[in-house]
């Protein structure tokens, strides 16, 4: 398994405009945990993406809103609307805090029907949890998931301590798709290899990190070349997670999604 030790940010084109950059749609947030896609919302404003929409309960426009206005919002029930905004995506994330009731299952379904073969989505969270027990079809599409430990070992079927490189590798195979496995040295089963990210501490364990690395992914998969985007997407965050640590005890996920701009410009390409 690789280590991943750099990576860059490149230059931004002078004659791009916010087209160039992602039309990203961010999926989750249930009445109880809209706070989850919040932070997915703003790691992905924070990273660059173009033109950002979430897709939420009703409750959390008016906080979603304050927090994040650059991100335009949509009712998590409104389908009519979703389908077209699905259509418009390059990049849709699905999972932080979407719940695991019927309407959760009901949108990860209604997404797995529209999305097409050139789109890419990430599935997180709660969205990993359903399918682990709805063994739906996976849609013919570019799949990232990202589990931690526990949501790994739902869909996988492999426990925990074991969770080795080689069980890992041939489940992501079986699955068809490219697996972000998070933990301390998160684990990347990529189409081109595996890779590792010896960066990170313990001082990111805390609610609402992973939401924000899922914000990072999406934004990056709409900007860069696929397998790019997610080796940079989980360096940064775990490298700003290293920077913080230096001077705090812990590190709130939304220190990390202000700090994202400013570690994209210390990466950027001379
Ligand atoms: N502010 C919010 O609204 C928040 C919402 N969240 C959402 O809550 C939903 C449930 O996610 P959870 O992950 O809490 O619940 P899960 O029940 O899916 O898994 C959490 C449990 O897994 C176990 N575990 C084992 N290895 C682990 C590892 N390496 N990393 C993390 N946990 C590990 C831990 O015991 C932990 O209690 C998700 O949709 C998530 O997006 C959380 O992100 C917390 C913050
Ligand atoms: N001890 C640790 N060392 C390095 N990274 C960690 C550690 N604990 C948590 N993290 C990182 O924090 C994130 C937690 O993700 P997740 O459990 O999905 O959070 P949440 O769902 O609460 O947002 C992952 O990116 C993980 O790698
Ligand atoms: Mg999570």
């Amino acid at each position: 398994m690789e280590t991943i030790s750099r990576i860059t940010i490149p230059q931004r084109e002078n004659e791009s405009h916010k087209g160039y950059y992602g039309r990203i749609l961010l999926i989750g947030g249930n009445q109880n945990m809209g706070g989850s896609i919040m932070l997915s919302a703003r790691a992905c404003v924070y990273s660059g993406g173009g033109l950002t929409t979430v897709v939420t309960h009703q409750s959390n426009h008016t906080a979603l809103h304050s927090r994040c206005p650059e991100a335009m919002v949509s009712d998590l029930s409104d389908i009519k609307r979703l389908s077209k905004l699905v259509a418009d995506a390059d990049c849709i994330l699905i999972g932080p805090g979407l719940g695991l009731d019927f309407q959760g299952n009901n949108t990860l379904t209604f997404l797995f029907q529209h999305i097409k073969n050139n789109q890419t989505v990430i599935i997180d969270g709660d969205a990993i949890t359903i399918l682990s027990k709805l063994r739906h079809p996976l849609p013919d599409c570019n799949i990232i998931f990202t589990p931690h430990q526990k949501e790994w070992e739902r869909l996988s079927g492999i426990e925990i301590d074991d969770q080795t490189p080689e069980r890992n590798r041939a489940a992501a195979q079986e699955l068809g798709a490219q697996v972000v496995l998070k933990k301390h040295n998160t684990e990347l089963y990529l189409n081109s290899g595996d890779y590792r990210i010896e960066k990170g501490n313990p001082a990111m364990a805390s609610g609402g990190m992973g939401d924000t690395l899922a914000g990072i992914i999406a934004s990056f998969a709409g900007q860069f070349e696929i397998e790019e985007a997610i080796k940079k997407a989980v360096f940064i965050h775990s490298k700003i997670g290293d920077k913080l640590a230096q001077d705090m005890y812990v590190v709130p996920a939304s220190k990390i999604i202000d700090e994202i701009p400013y570690m994209m410009k210390h990466l950027e390409e001379e």
